[in-house]
């Protein structure tokens, strides 16, 4: 199969879907890998890293898209390329389909073959290849929640940490999964009184064995929500529905109830995310304020440590690929039920149901395509 890795167009992206590392294996397994010109830069590696084990450096995007079997990413296609998506083409990245209806109809017309790594999923539920960027942005989200919390940018002007004789922040974390579960650890070792609400009581459980005696667990609903952000000087939102949009947990009519300078991060803004009042943010220009609480809502927080998030992506993708690959599409996905969650759109149709129901567009499992 011909593989091509795309350059990142989306603003301040600097991962790239696969490492000279990853090419390497690929190749060795007798594929050809296309690198467009300068997709590895940001994330450090040259063109030349790439020829060294045997990849082809490809001028334009154009390029890529006439010639491979299969096309990565790492965030979804923009309109620029829209064009270029040919029918039976193997789209292989982050989607987020359930947030982009004019994505889905723009996929669904191409008749391509759209494959979202964050709903490939293991028979535990978990996610694969939506944990090691989950980790990263669950660890950066307490970083940039410090930060914002200074005055200067419109925070209360509070040290997340605190100081001998002054209280820490209180931080609450909505949602803890991979991403909840990092910013816990992140906020508990800074010593802020943490809160983590999920409504899943199991998980509940197990994270009151391993968490230190700072984190604090509570089950999630309306009016335990209502109740805590009250007292919080940082939200995460960090809940997921897989494939589905976020439900709308902080609503606008509790944002007056908060402290004023209190910072929202809402992680989940990727599925449309958690706050009422979120819309997607950029790291050019990652915050802005609504009734005097600061909201942060990048979408693609991990492209901001590329070097980091890159390696941790290629790990987790390239085993996957290589399936893809050696196999096709239909026999991955009949072989391995983990590749056929993370069909979305196939030659037309949603594959997904938590995407057809987003939009009400019918839904046609992929096993009838197989
Ligand atoms: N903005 C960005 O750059 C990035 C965003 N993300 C996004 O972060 C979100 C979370 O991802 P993960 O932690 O990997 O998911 P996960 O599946 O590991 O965890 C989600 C948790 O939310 C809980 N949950 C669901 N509904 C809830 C509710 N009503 N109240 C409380 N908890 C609820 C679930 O029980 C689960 O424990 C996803 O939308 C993901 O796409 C992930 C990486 C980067
Ligand atoms: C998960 C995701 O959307 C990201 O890493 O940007
Ligand atoms: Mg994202």
């Amino acid at each position: 199969m011909i593989l091509g890795i795309l350059k990142e167009i989306k603003a301040e992206e600097n991962r790239v879907s696969m490492t000279p590392f990853g090419a390497e294996v690929v190749v060795q397994h007798g594929h050809t890998v296309l690198v467009e010109t300068g997709a590895g830069v940001g994330s450090g590696f040259s063109d030349d890293a790439y020829r060294r084990v045997g990849a082809q450096i490809v001028d334009s995007p154009a390029d890529i898209y006439a010639r491979a079997d299969m096309v990565m990413h790492v965030k979804e296609p923009l309109p620029p390329e829209y064009d270029l998506i040919r029918e039976n083409q193997i789209v292989f990245t982050y989607l987020h389909l359930a947030a982009n209806e004019a994505l889905t109809r723009v996929l669904m017309d191409r008749r391509s073959v759209n494959i979202a790594y964050e709903t490939i999923q293991k028979p535990d539920g978990s996610l694969p290849l939506l944990t090691p960027m989950s980790e990263v942005a669950g660890r950066m989200a307490v970083q940039q929640a410090a930060k914002y919390l200074e005055m200067a940018y419109g925070g209360q002007g509070i040290l997340l940490a605190g100081v001998p004789g002054v209280e820490p922040a209180t931080v609450v974390i909505l949602g803890g999964g991979v991403v909840g579960t990092n910013a816990a650890k992140m906020a508990c070792g800074l010593g802020a009184k943490v809160f983590i609400l999920d409504k899943n009581l199991e998980r509940l459980r197990y994270l009151s064995d391993v968490m230190p005696a700072n984190c604090f667990l509570l089950a999630s609903s309306p009016a335990a929500i209502r109740d805590v952000v009250k007292k919080a000087d940082v939200v995460i939102g960090a809940v997921l529905i897989p494939g589905a949009k976020a439900p709308k947990l902080v609503t606008r009519d509790m944002l007056p109830t908060m402290k004023k300078g209190a910072v929202l991060i809402d992680v989940a803004i990727d599925q449309g995310g958690c706050f009422e009042t979120s819309k997607p943010t950029t790291h050019t220009n990652p915050i802005y304020t609504v009734d005097g609480v600061v909201h942060y809502c990048v979408a693609n927080m991990p492209g901001a440590v590329p070097k980091t998030s890159t390696l941790a992506l290629t790990n987790a993708t390239l085993p996957y690929a290589l399936e893809i690959a050696n196999k096709g599409w239909r026999q991955a996905m009949k072989d391995n039920p983990e590749i056929a969650k993370g069909a979305n759109v196939i030659a037309g149709h949603v594959t997904h149901p938590g995407v057809a129901e987003a939009f009400g567009f019918n839904y046609l499992p992929v096993e009838r395509l197989l």
